[in-house]
């Protein structure tokens, strides 16, 4: 059979309440004609449940309708409130495709049994047509009371909808889209070819059960008829998945941008991973979701990578280039809170107070100066000069350290800091080591038994980078000897991968060890940082195709999209792709807009701005183009 494809004789059903708005406007107007009575919550509930059994189909409409009305008590003159309510309550997705509600206004009905006093100036400030709204009516008594309905209606009536489609005896294919029973049984009369149960406002089972199709937004429905549409792709069927207990603040930011989640709470192992990813566009995860090349083969719909911290060490970001991934971090929204830590533990650990504290608990009162340090004059030696290697030698130096450096890259110093040419000079001159270091693969066991070996006799030794950088059974070595008077350890080898999961190393049970699982970056503040950055991040590239700030593709900064389609071609660095692409613009007499590229040592990113119409060869030609990783179209 084949698929049936609207035309100019194609009629388009829409239902009101909770479909083309986001409430029941009775519920509205309950809100409004029951504001200051004490039982005002009771009665709102009592009308919801009716609403909701009606929709079900538990309650006939006709029961349902009376049942309301007389729980309202409401007055003609609170319309213009609820018309005004309501006015901000259009569901979003027919906010933002008003030009298909313009473009085909002939062919769309508002089908529905509310009522016209409110329904016609909310539809037609979209452009629908006034008559083409079909609806019941308000009675009311001399004193203006609404105290009924006109039941002359058809629409007031069970199977109203099915009686008035009947009247109306349309010559054509009939799609009809709505979020209740009464819209199905259009379909279930044989009065319309489609029935869409929509859900981006209320999600009944039992419709959609029933239906042909089922739409999250208008835009799936668009979408899924090629109709004009404001989204080149409905963001209610791109998929989010959030691991790892990620901030609220991520979560409403993309739940606000219509996207569907799937937010998890703890980590997920390689099978596990590449189950959850199934249809995912949108990754997000902190520290211990390893993304390996083998999930990456197996998740062929993933298009970006969100990590909501600073280390990316736990993706394989070469699997992820050659796939035309972008990866996205937030390189400083924590670095504040892992300094502060590290100063805290510096503190703690150098005045040997985690034993006297511990000794305390068992009611030993050890009152001694033995073996307790200022950090004032001491030597501070950090390995590892970046974002957080900087901001702690600058506040180390205000707490009176003097601050010596190693890293691989020649750094400026800031203030007073003395550079080291080596590790080894470093690890010789410090009182106090601090590694932060990035999380590269060759930057395991960094620090192991030869580097203790170097360091000074009871010398304050902390790790708040990555776990892989030092070989834990020589620190244990080097703390049970004495080397290592006070050690600080926030970052493991292996870490669990839940809170219920038991914390095992060696480490554990040792004396002036302060361990902490994983938390220098864990504070309200830098969480929250970060759930606000990165899906600026992802939004920016989904929406938009900007990559600035990814940590694996070439970075471009675009402008936003304004009145035209956004090619976006993601291919293998080899000659000559950029000619291949402009010929084909060029074949098809395309004006280009605005044209970006940029490379990196794997992959080439262009971005072609055209005027809308073009013919659809053009973009399989794009796609056909050899050494395509990916292709995207915005608009
Ligand atoms: N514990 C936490 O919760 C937490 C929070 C945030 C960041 N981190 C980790 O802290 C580390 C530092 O973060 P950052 O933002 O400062 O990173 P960064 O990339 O800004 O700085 C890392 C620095 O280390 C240097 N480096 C790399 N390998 C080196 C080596 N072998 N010897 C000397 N220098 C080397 C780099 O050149 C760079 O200057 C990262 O590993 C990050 O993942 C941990
Ligand atoms: O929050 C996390 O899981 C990781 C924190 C930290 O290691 C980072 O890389 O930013």
């Amino acid at each position: 059979m084949t698929p049936l494809v609207p035309t100019d004789q194609t009629y388009y059903i829409i239902d009101f309440d909770s479909t083309f708005t986001k409430v029941e406007a009775l519920d509205i107007l309950g809100e409004i004609s029951l504001s200051g009575r004490n039982d005002r919550d009771d009665v709102l509930n009592q009308i919801k449940t009716i609403t909701d059994r009606g929709m079900a189909g538990e309650l006939s409409l006709a029961q349902s309708i009376q049942l309301r009305l007389k729980l309202l008590n409401a007055h003609r003159d609170q319309l213009p409130a609820l018309v005004e309510r309501l006015s901000t309550m259009v569901s979003d997705s027919f906010q933002r495709n008003r030009g298909f509600l313009t473009e085909h206004a002939d062919q769309i009905f508002i089908v529905s049994s509310g009522f016209r006093e409110f329904i016609v100036p909310i539809v037609t400030a979209l452009g629908i047509k006034a008559e083409n709204v079909y609806a019941n009516t308000f009675e009311y008594d001399e004193s203006g009371n609404i105290v009924g309905c006109d039941e002359e209606n058809p629409l007031s009536k069970d199977r109203g909808k099915v009686k008035l489609m009947r009247e109306l005896n349309f010559d054509g294919d009939v799609f009809v889209i709505g979020d209740g029973y009464t819209d199905y049984e259009i379909r279930e009369s044989g009065l319309a070819n489609k029935f869409y149960a929509f859900t981006e406002n209320v999600v009944r089972p039992t419709v959609i059960a029933k239906a042909d199709h089922v739409a999250a937004s208008l835009d799936e429905f668009l979408f899924d008829n090629k109709l004009s549409r404001s989204q080149s792709y409905p963001k209610s069927r791109i998929k989010v998945l959030l691991l790892e207990n990620v901030h609220p603040i991520a979560v409403a930011l993309l739940e606000k941008e219509g996207f569907s989640l799937d937010v998890r709470k703890g980590a997920l192992d390689e099978d596990e991973l590449i189950e959850a990813l199934q249809g995912v566009h949108i990754l997000g995860i902190r520290s211990k979701t390893n993304v390996t090349r083998r999930v990456l083969d197996n998740a062929p719909k993933l298009m970006t990578i969100g990590a909501f911290c600073i280390g990316t060490n736990q993706i394989d970001l070469t699997a992820a280039t050659e796939k035309g991934i972008a990866v996205f971090n937030a390189p400083y929204s924590n670095t504040r809170s892992v300094v502060e830590l590290a100063v805290g533990e510096m503190i703690m650990l150098i005045r040997n107070i985690v034993p006297k504290s511990n000794k305390m608990h068992e009611g030993v009162w050890d009152k001694s100066a033995t073996n307790s340090f200022e950090v004032r004059g001491k030597k501070l030696g950090l390995v590892g000069y970046g974002n957080i290697g900087t901001q702690l030698s600058v506040v180390a130096e205000a707490l009176g350290m003097d601050v010596y450096f190693y890293d691989v890259v020649d750094k400026l110093s800031l203030g007073n800091a003395r550079k080291c040419q080596s590790l080894d000079e470093l690890l010789a001159v410090s009182d106090v080591i601090s590694l932060h270091t990035d999380g590269r693969k060759d930057n395991k066991n960094l620090i192991g038994a030869r580097e203790f070996g170097l360091m000074k006799q009871g010398v304050i030794f902390m790790n708040l980078s990555r776990g892989h950088i030092v070989d834990i059974p020589a620190l244990v070595e080097a703390i049970k000897s004495g080397k290592v008077a006070g050690a600080g350890i926030d970052v493991f080898p292996y870490e669990p991968k839940t809170n219920n999961e038991e914390f095992m190393n060696e480490l554990r049970g040792l004396p002036n060890v302060i361990l902490t699982p994983h938390v220098g970056g864990s504070t309200e503040e830098a969480q929250a940082n970060i759930g606000q950055f990165v899906p600026g991040k992802l939004l920016g590239y989904m929406n938009n195709g900007s990559t600035y700030g990814s940590v694996n593709f070439p970075e471009l900064q675009l402008p936003l999209l304004h009145d035209s389609h956004r090619l976006l071609h993601i291919h293998a660095n080899v000659p000559g792709i950029l000619a291949k692409i402009n010929n084909i613009f060029a074949k098809y007499h395309i004006n280009i807009q605005g044209q970006y590229l940029k490379t990196n040592e794997t992959i080439g990113y262009v971005i072609t701005d055209i005027a809308k119409e073009y013919a659809d060869e053009v973009v399989q030609e794009l796609k056909d183009i050899d050494n395509t990783i990916r292709f995207r179209l915005l608009y």
